[in-house]
């Protein structure tokens, strides 16, 4: 890369950098209901037509959650409105969400998801039983993302999570919708190439979002990782640039975002790109993604 000497540019300058916009191309990003007001103030930091995860949290109601998504829509960029099956309480509150979601925002994408209860609270255990209802097609969605969990997750074993993965993927597939598996959150990059490896052979083509936290408060990054079940030791935070000893302090993923891109091959890896998780930090967020698409 001698070209680039003359021009002021380091090699290790260069290669990266076109890494992380070809990683970095056509992201996701992910708000709760409540987030309406602070996408609208960061929606001019964010490329038109991205795809913006509206979360199913416990005690947000529903109204809320349709509003969001159609304010998405009306901004100009693509709802994906989440599920949890869990938390639904009959067939009869799915199709109205799902009716309201078509009529009222326009929704034709879903992410669909177990929930954190331990219990259903209704007919609907897993993301395979909201899939398999029939109701996703007969509501127009088109296009349907489901999660997957490069570092395991701690109440499902390993085998449980990839015989679901694999049943969920083929049904998705019978039923023709369009795919894509959304990753937890996490703050190592090593598990993630080694999900991504194990997925292909399992011969799992899907588009790949890889769950990445927006810049956040060490405090706050550590809290949604004890809420969410990820892995955050001192060594792992280290590693991604952040001292537990400095909870004030911001890390933001600059280290996990650059290690991403210069491991990733899409020859083993696949088809991957990013989804960000602001954490309530949806303009700090936005205003990142832009630095790092430049
Ligand atoms: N990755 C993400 O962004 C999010 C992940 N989660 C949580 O991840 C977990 C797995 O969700 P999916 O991948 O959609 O699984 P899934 O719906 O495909 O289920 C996989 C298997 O795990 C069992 N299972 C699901 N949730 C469980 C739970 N909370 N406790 C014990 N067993 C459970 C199911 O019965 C099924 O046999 C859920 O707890 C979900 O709420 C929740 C919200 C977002
Ligand atoms: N196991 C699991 N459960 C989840 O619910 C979950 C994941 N994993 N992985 C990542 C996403 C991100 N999640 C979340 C969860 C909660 C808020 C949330 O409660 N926001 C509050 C602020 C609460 C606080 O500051 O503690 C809000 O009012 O928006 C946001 C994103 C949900 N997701």
């Amino acid at each position: 890369m001698a070209q680039f000497a003359g021009e002021g540019f380091a090699e290790s300058d260069v290669l990266p950098r076109a890494g992380k916009r070809d990683l970095l191309r056509e992201y996701s990003l992910e708000i709760t209901a409540k987030d309406g007001d602070s996408f609208e103030e960061a929606a001019p930091s964010l490329v038109p037509g991205t795809a913006v995860s509206v979360t199913f949290l416990p005690g947000d109601d529903p109204d809320m959650r349709v509003a969001t998504a159609a304010r998405v829509k009306r901004l100009g960029f693509e709802p994906v409105s989440h599920l949890s099956a869990r938390r639904l309480r009959s067939e009869q509150e799915l199709e109205t969400m799902l009716a309201r979601l078509r009529d009222e925002a326009g929704v034709t994408r879903v992410f669909v998801v177990a929930g954190d209860l331990a219990q259903p609270s209704g007919p609907y255990e897993d993301a395979l039983s909201i899939i398999r209802s029939g109701l996703l097609e007969k509501y127009g969605i088109r296009h349907v993302g489901i999660a997957g969990y490069p570092e395991g997750h701690p109440d499902i074993s390993e085998e449980k999570l990839w015989q679901a993965m694999r049943d969920k993927i083929s049904v998705l597939r019978d039923v023709g919708q369009k795919v894509d598996i959304t990753t937890q959150f996490g703050f190592d990059t090593e598990p993630v190439l080694k999900w991504l490896e194990r997925l292909r052979q399992e011969g799992i083509e899907a588009r790949v979002r890889i769950g990445v936290a927006g810049p956040a408060s060490v405090k706050t990054l550590l809290r949604y990782a004890a809420r969410c079940g990820v892995a955050a030791s001192a060594k792992v935070m280290s590693k991604y640039g952040a001292s537990i000893l400095n909870l004030f302090n911001t890390a933001g993923p600059e280290r996990f975002v650059s290690e991403l891109a210069e491991s990733l091959d899409p020859a083993r890896h696949g088809d991957v790109t990013l989804h960000f998780y602001p954490f309530g930090g949806v303009k700090t967020t936005a205003e990142w993604i832009r630095k790092a698409s430049r």
